[in-house]
């Protein structure tokens, strides 16, 4: 039994590099595909928006001095780069995907619109949803909540390499403690900075929950599908 029908998964582009410096990371990349697979065949519709930051962000160009929207351009295409990579990675091992492109880019992808990705979730087809929202000074976090709420999915996923949200940054603070759930509202009352707040605003105002979880261990999308209590929950 699945307890979600139709998914938004978040991917973070960072944990992508696995245990590489920068770029991609084979071996990870096999992992997700086959986690998606998995997933794939208990008949979960699902749509991915996969993060950049393997490659390159707006924010941190902008510091070296290159030009925020150019270098949010160039965060945006890292997240074609990414999605492409994911597309020909669940092609490698029989499950077809479409890779849909905020920016005109044909025929890398075709153009994103919501009833494009609902037919490819609804033809059983993969929808990766690519270059974030097309528009600078946003994060592919904000991208995945806006692609789940168009596509209408029960509940966005953000798998990453933390497995919940932490009363402080758990890479940072050993002593933080893991929310089994948590509500929007005390997610910036106590200002946790696990998503930004553009994305978890947009997820509040339209009722779309999500559940936190780490997706670097394999297995857990599944476990995550199926119900099983790992992660934080986010809900109003
Ligand atoms: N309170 C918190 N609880 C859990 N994680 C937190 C918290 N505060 C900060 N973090 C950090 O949030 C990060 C989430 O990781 P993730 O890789 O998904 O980020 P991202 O910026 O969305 O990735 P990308 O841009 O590469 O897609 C982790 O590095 C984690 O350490
Ligand atoms: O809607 C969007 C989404 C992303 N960007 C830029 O891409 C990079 C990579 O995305 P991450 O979410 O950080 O992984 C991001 O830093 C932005 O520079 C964007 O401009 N608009």
């Amino acid at each position: 039994m699945v307890k979600y029908k139709r998914i938004l998964l978040k991917l973070s582009g960072e944990s992508l590099m696995g245990e590489k410096q920068y770029g991609i990371d084979e071996v990870r990349l096999g992992e997700y595909a086959q986690q998606i697979k998995e997933i794939h065949e208990l008949g979960v519709q699902i749509g991915i928006v996969i993060g950049g930051g393997n490659i390159f962000r707006g924010l941190s160009g902008a510091s070296k001095g290159f030009d925020r929207v150019k270098g949010d351009q160039m965060g945006m295409l890292a997240t074609v780069i990414n999605s492409l990579a994911l597309s020909s990675a669940l092609g490698a091992i029989g499950v077809r995907s479409k890779v849909l492109t905020a920016v005109r880019m044909e025929p890398i992808g075709e153009f994103y619109s919501k009833w494009k990705a609902i037919d490819t979730l609804e033809a059983g087809e993969v929808g990766i949803f690519s270059a974030g929202t097309g528009n600078p000074y946003f994060t592919t976090d904000t991208g995945s909540s806006l692609r789940g709420i168009e596509i209408e999915a029960d509940v966005m996923l953000k798998g990453t390499r933390v497995d919940g949200i932490y009363t402080a940054d758990p890479e940072k603070d050993k002593s933080a403690t893991k929310f089994k759930e948590i509500t929007y509202d005390e997610i910036y009352t106590r200002g946790l900075k696990v998503m930004d707040l553009t994305a978890t605003t947009m997820c509040k105002e339209n009722n779309l929950p999500i559940v936190v979880f780490d997706m670097d261990t394999v297995g857990n999308l599944k476990k995550v599908i199926e119900g099983e209590d790992i992660g934080t929950y986010v809900h109003n």
